[in-house]
This record gives structure tokens, sequence and C-alpha cells, in this order.
């Protein structure tokens, strides 16, 4: 026993590379645990699909997000868009089963961009707009059988459906608004929050969050949300009748009360000259009351290109005379005074951006002189000047801007300063501007009410820390075995 005793103590370098050796090894498994448990998992994705059908077309959207975050930071992105080929669904009411096979070219490019195995826990949801509240309140049951169609389309796809519906107006302006101020990172950083201008074939909407709103007065334009732990009151107000499509038959129809057979039209190019229908022109509840009797079949619409006169004739869809609040927008709606930074998408953007005019530091002025310019524009000129634009697209940028143009200034009183406020966008880091990505992230539950928890530190932060710790546990411990050291050079090695 004594003889032992005195080999280890004499030869202490067994012992002591053993409990160096189990440090060691104790130390590269404490960093290596803590990498390896904070390494971001191989990504995984879910998916949501939503199908804007709106009173033009029919547009499909597949947005894609890190599937370890769905319910809170993670960030939602556009990953794809498909075209619907052909007119909205509200065009098919005497053809109802077209509406739903319209649909299933896009859907099955959906089935081939979102991975197969995701197919079924991917939800899928149509959204219609004011095309549809038009055939709604025109023909119920036409509407109705429309939805079914393309229901039933929808359905035999291998997606979760989660059924197609007509969007109010106020949903379609604060889904807008969510959409443009949780792209730009708005929401969660409690930021100030962006304004949105949505101008549609049949509809337009205006949301905005405005000082001097709380909701009190016409609480109809009130929408109240909280996200990310922030409180918000948006004014929201969405006009039947005044997108663009809709409010070029308003402005056809003032010009066509007595029922003539030719108009020379101020909104159209010189030269510009087409047969049209009387019925065609009065076929949506926005006019059909104001149909002149014993109007003939057909008039001749001539175009003039004045921008001026086009405006006169613009003014007078807009009704100024009456409100019965502390300020009106127009057609006696109440809108708060205008506050923020405003995103202006849709035909905005179509129109301006055709006309080079999406940059709004040129002032006002300078706008109005290209746009009467453009307006003067021959016809034949602008047809060859544009091979490929679609004419029927073409024909109505000059009306198009001088809308856009009277109904920001005239309509929601924007001025040659706040003008520069805005901000004419197709899309928002990849995603298009538009309320189906507000409408998926509210129906999926993904912008939490309250800000999520984050980690007290970084993932780089902890990895650095604890690799630290161990490094000053393993000297420290080098340290503490010092009286070994000298134990070790004082006695020489026994051979
Ligand atoms: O390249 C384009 C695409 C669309 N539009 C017009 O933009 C408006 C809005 O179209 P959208 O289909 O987005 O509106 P919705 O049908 O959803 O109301 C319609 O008047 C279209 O004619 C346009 O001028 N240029």
């Amino acid at each position: 026993m004594s003889a032992q005793r005195e080999m280890k103590e004499k030869n202490p370098w067994p012992v002591t590379i053993i409990i160096i050796v189990i440090g060691v090894i104790a130390i590269v498994a404490l960093v290596t645990v803590a990498v390896l448990q904070n390494m971001p998992l191989s990504q995984k994705y879910k998916y949501g699909i939503v199908l804007d059908a709106g009173s033009s077309h029919t547009a499909l959207y597949i947005y894609e997000w890190p599937a370890e975050k769905d319910n809170n930071t993670g960030r939602v992105e556009q990953t794809h868009s498909c075209k619907v080929k052909g007119p909205g669904i509200s065009s098919y009411a005497s053809d109802p089963w077209k509406a739903g096979e319209s649909l299933k070219e896009c859907m099955k490019e959906a089935e081939m961009k979102v991975p197969g195995k995701r197919h079924h826990e991917t939800p899928l949801y149509l959204g219609a707009t004011a095309g549809m509240r038009l055939l709604n309140m025109e023909n119920g049951s036409a509407s109705d059988q429309v939805f079914q169609a393309v229901e039933g389309a929808l359905q035999k796809f291998p997606f979760s459906f989660q059924g197609a519906r007509i969007l109010s107006g106020q949903e379609e302006g604060a889904f807008g608004w969510v959409t443009v101020n949780y792209l730009d990172d708005r929401l969660k950083q409690g930021l100030e929050t962006t304004g949105a201008l949505d101008l549609g074939g049949a509809s337009t909407q205006i949301s905005f969050v405005s000082s001097n709103y709380n909701g009190s007065e016409s609480p109809s334009n009130s929408v109240t949300f909280r996200l990310y732990g922030n409180n918000y009151n948006l004014y929201t107000h969405s006009f039947l009748c005044y997108g663009k499509d809709q409010a070029m038959k308003l402005m056809l129809a003032q010009q066509t009360k007595s029922g003539p057979e030719t108009i020379l039209d101020p909104c159209f190019h010189p030269g510009y000259n087409e047969t049209k229908s009387y019925s065609d022109l009065y076929n949506s509840p926005c006019v059909s009351n104001r149909k002149p009797q014993g109007a003939p079949a057909t008039f001749t619409h001539m175009g003039r290109g004045n921008f001026q006169q086009c405006q006169e004739v613009v003014k007078k869809v807009f009704d100024f005379t009456s409100c019965k609040y502390s300020q009106c927008s127009f057609n006696g709606v109440f809108q708060p005074l205008l506050q923020g930074p405003f995103g202006a998408f849709s035909a905005y953007y179509f129109v301006m951006n055709f006309l080079n005019l999406t940059n709004t530091s040129i002032p006002l002025d300078a706008v109005r002189q290209k746009i009467k310019d453009y307006c003067a524009t021959p016809w034949k000129q602008v047809m060859a000047q544009h091979p490929d634009v679609k004419v029927n697209y073409l024909q109505e940028y000059c009306f198009g801007a001088t809308y856009i143009l009277t109904l920001l200034t005239e309509g929601y009183n924007f001025t040659s300063e706040s003008y520069s406020n805005i901000k004419f966008i197709k899309k928002i880091k990849g995603s298009d501007a538009g309320w189906t990505l507000g409408y998926m992230l509210n129906l999926t539950n993904m912008i939490p009410a309250e800000a999520p928890d984050t980690p007290p530190l970084p993932h780089a932060g902890y990895v650095s820390i604890v690799t630290l710790m161990a490094i000053l546990l393993f000297i420290l411990f080098l340290v503490s075995l010092r009286p070994l050291w000298r134990r070790c050079s004082k006695h020489p090695r026994i051979i």
C-alpha cells in the first residue's frame, strides 16, 4: 500500500492526464451543445394561397414563411403570383361554370410551386371585391352561382380550401393597410404607419391613421387593431363605383345624359373613334338608373384630348355639396385630416407608371402639364408609340391619369405639398401591395396582438458567452493544478 501511494506521489501524471482529458471533453461537449442547440434548423416552410377575385381580373398569390416562426416574428413573403387569363369572375354571371374553369391554370401552377408534402396543410382563400359586390347587388342568385362554381373548382385541388367570399369595402381597405405596413416592417417596430390608397376597377379605398381621428366621428369608418402590442385606430373608406372602370362609366354617363348618337369626349385622344353600345355602358348598378330614356342602341365615342375639359367632366362624378361631419372627402363621406406618408397601388401604379409619373417630387403643375400633353396626343400616334400595350388599357390612360389627379386633389384633398407624401408602388420587398397578404395574415393569426417575447440574448451572443465561460473554466482548472506542476518539477521522474 505504502509503496503504491509512494508511486502515485512520485508520479502524478496519469491522474493529471485523465483529469485534463475529461476536462477538455467536458468543455468541448459544452461548447458543441451550445452551438448545435442554437443552430437554425434546416429551414422548413409553410405556405398560404390567396386568390384576389377583382372586378377586371383574378390573381393568385402564394406566400411562404419559415415553419417554426409562423406565429410571431416570421416574415411572410410572396413567392409566386399568377394572373388568371380572362376577365374577373363577376363577368361570368351568365356562364358561372366558366368562372371556375378560368382558375384552373393558375391553380395547377400553384400545385407545382408548393411542395407536395405541404399541399394538404396549405390554406387556400378566395376573396372577391367590388366586381362581385356589384353583381351581388344586381343579381344575388347569379353571384351565388358564380361562388358555387368557383368553390367547386377550388375544392378539387389538394389544398386546404377555406372558402370563397366577398370582402366588405372596409376589409379591403384595412387589409391593404395591414399589408403595406407589415411589409415595411412598421408594425413590429411600432413606427409611424403608412396610409394605403388602392384604386381597383370597381372601387377605391383610402386608409390611414390620423392623430385627430379616434373613431367617435363617423364610427363606420373606424377599424381598430392591436398588433405587436400597439393599438391602431384606422380610418378607412371604400368608395363603391369609384374604381377606375366604374368611374369611367360615371364620366361617360355624364356625357350621354341626353342619349346622343355621338360624344366628343375630352378624356380620350383626338382621332379616337369607336362605336359603343348604350346597354354595355349602363350595365352596372353604378349607372343603370341613369340610362337615358329613348337612347339609340349605340353611340359614337370620339376623342377630343383636352385635359382641362376632362377634369371638368371628371369633377362632376364627385358630389361636394353636402357634408354633415366636421370635414368630408366627397359624397358626404367623413375624412379626417390627411396624415403621414401614403402608398398608392393597383391602378394608381399602373397608370402613373405608364406615364412615367411615379416620382412624386415632380411638382403637381408639371404632372398636370405632362397629362395635358399626353391627352392631346393623337390616338394614332399613341398606338404607334406603344405597340406592345393592350389597346384596352392604352385608350384609358388619359382618363385614368386625369381621374387619379382629380380624386387625389379634389376628392381626398391632397395639396401640392402633401402630394409628395404619396409613393406609387407595385411591390414592397418582392410582395405585391394589395389586400391579399393582410387578409391571409389575419385569417392565419399570423400577427400577434402582443409583441412576441424575444430571447434575452441573440444566438451569436449566447454561443460567444458559453465559449468564453468554457475557456475561462479551463484556464481556472489548469491554474488549480499548479501544486501538481511544482511537485513534478521538484521530484525527478524515476525510470
Ligand atoms: O396593366 C394594367 C393592369 C390593370 N389596369 C387597370 O387597373 C384597374 C384595376 O385593375 P384590377 O384588376 O387590379 O382591379 P380590380 O379588378 O381588382 O378592382 C383596372 O381598371 C384595369 O383596367 C391597367 O390600367 N393596366
